[in-house]
């Protein structure tokens, strides 16, 4: 095919590698400083793929609402494909009437509003198993990220097979090694950039330096561990529940979609809100975290105002969430600032298409950098600052979508189904740690920020912190 009359603007690119070098270990970094020269529609290419890269929200605005349908397609991932089940759940396959009918799933039966309301004890309990945690420690100093993360893969786990993470062995009586070991080395994985992915002739790498060989070990690990699930959850003895996988299992037999629903995608559907659904959500209750222990006037604001609503001797409840509107838009800013996915989810053009006036050829990678667009001074008044206020009187922007300049959870068909899953929980930790707690830093223990980059942008360094209990 002959190359697209008007592309974006391009950096030089090198023989072999195109742009590759130009990466860095931040690509969101890296990718904000050359738009910063090339423009908000750059088209850059990794090893010989054309990857477009937007950077602004009008330039999200056109990809994801204008021409949604074009750029709804997911390009392949090899590892993805491996780990998960072929990629047969939501996340990673490809755009179709497959995709559709699994969304679909998602939407209107494992994460409706309703159902995600039914899991509000599991929520309650885990929160306060995690503040007894806290309290029992003493003046000790508490790893609080790796509490959160206990906490977030107890939650899902709760919701989707009815038990929590460790509480359970593969099929046969047991896993070769603990499930959260498993989880871990799935989200190492999915986060792996995949050079085989953009230049087949460099597949030979991956296979030398045994990442292949990892994710095919990792995926029968994986099935074992879910066929156990599953077949629990299918034991006559069981009374059945309402977790995720007795709902897969429901549909499968009334065959409710209209489809067969197969045992393949039942466990891909499960592995996908595992690995969408933890490490994005305790990333951002990290972050949460980190951003009012830097800014103490912030964290003040927001004690006073859950200490308000929320009884002293009492745990915050779900109910009282609705009255908190400072914590709501210190979730906002948060969100804006450090988005879990700052690249989102990579998408594919299905068709030959302008995008703000510039050629984009059909298979064509996309990266929308949302962690530059919720940082574009274009759209936010002194974006660095950590500013919640900036979401309250009358401020009516809302991360659902609609509002391409905060769009952490992404937009359009393939956009996050998991927002109210996420953010109930997120809301509901927050508010009982400050409610409880007055933190401090270890004495000698700076404050860090630094990123590690993967499926989901965590903290580098955990989280240590020494919390004093409100009554004392
Ligand atoms: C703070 C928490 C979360 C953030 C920031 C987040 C962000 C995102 C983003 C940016 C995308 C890609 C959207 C796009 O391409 O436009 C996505 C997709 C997805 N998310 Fe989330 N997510 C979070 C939590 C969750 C949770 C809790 C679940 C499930 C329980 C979930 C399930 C999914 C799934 C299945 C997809 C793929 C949708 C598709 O391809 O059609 N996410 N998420």
């Amino acid at each position: 095919r002959p190359p697209p009359k008007n592309p974006p603007p391009s950096p030089r690119k090198l023989p072999l590698i195109g742009n590759l070098h130009q990466m860095g270990p931040f690509p969101h970094r890296s990718l904000h400083s050359l738009s910063q020269v090339h423009g908000p529609l750059m088209l850059l290419h990794f090893a010989a793929a054309p990857v477009l890269i937007a950077s602004s929200s009008s330039a999200a605005r056109e990809i994801m609402k204008t021409h949604d349908l074009i750029f709804s397609n997911r390009p392949k991932s090899t590892i993805w494909e491996k780990v998960m089940f072929g990629a047969k759940g939501v996340a990673f396959s490809p755009y179709g009437e497959y995709w559709r009918q699994m969304k679909s799933i998602f939407v209107l039966q494992i994460l409706s509003n309703k159902r995600v309301q039914s899991f509000r004890d599991v929520r309650e309990e885990e929160t306060a198993l995690m503040i007894e945690k806290i309290s029992d420690s003493g003046s000790d100093v508490v790893n609080l990220s790796k509490l959160i993360v206990e906490l977030m893969a107890n939650v899902v786990c709760r919701a989707a097979w009815g038990r929590k993470y460790d509480g359970i062995g593969g099929k046969g009586g047991g896993a070769r090694r603990g499930f959260q070991e498993v989880l871990g080395e799935v989200l190492e994985l999915a986060g792996y950039f995949d050079i085989g992915d953009f230049a087949p002739w460099l597949k030979w790498v991956n296979r030398v330096n045994g990442v292949y060989g990892r994710a095919e070990r990792l995926s029968k690990e994986l099935d074992e561990f879910m066929e156990g699930v599953v077949e629990e959850h299918e034991s006559k003895e069981r009374k059945i529940g309402q977790d995720f996988v007795d709902v897969l299992l429901e549909i499968q037999r009334e065959n409710v979609v209209g489809i067969h629903l197969q045992r393949d995608s039942i466990k891909a559907l499960i592995s996908d809100i595992l690995v969408a659904g933890t490490d994005t959500s305790s990333a951002t209750i990290e972050w949460v975290m980190t951003e009012l222990l830097k800014h103490p006037q912030a964290m003040k604001k927001l004690q006073a105002e859950v200490r308000l609503i929320a009884q002293s001797n009492q745990p915050v409840t779900e109910d009282d969430l609705d009255q908190m509107p400072y914590l709501k838009a210190v979730i906002k800013e948060t969100l804006r600032l450090h988005p879990p996915g700052p690249l989102i989810l990579p998408r594919e053009s299905t068709k030959d298409v302008q995008v703000m006036g510039y050629d984009i050829a059909a298979g064509t990678r996309v990266l929308v950098n949302v962690w530059a667009i919720m940082r574009d001074p274009a759209s936010w008044d002194e974006p660095e600052k950590f500013r919640p206020e900036r979401f309250l009187n009358g401020c009516s922007i809302d991360f659902k979508g609609h509002d391409f300049e905060l769009i952490p959870f992404g937009a359009g068909r393939r956009g996050c189904p998991g927002i109210q899953f996420a953010v109930v929980i997120i809301e509901l930790v927050v508010a009982n740690l400050v409610h409880k707690f007055d933190f401090a830093q270890p004495d000698g223990v700076e404050l860090d920020e630094s990123e590690a980059f993967g499926l989901a942008v965590h903290k580098k360094l955990p989280l240590l912190l020494v919390a004093t209990p409100l009554s004392c």
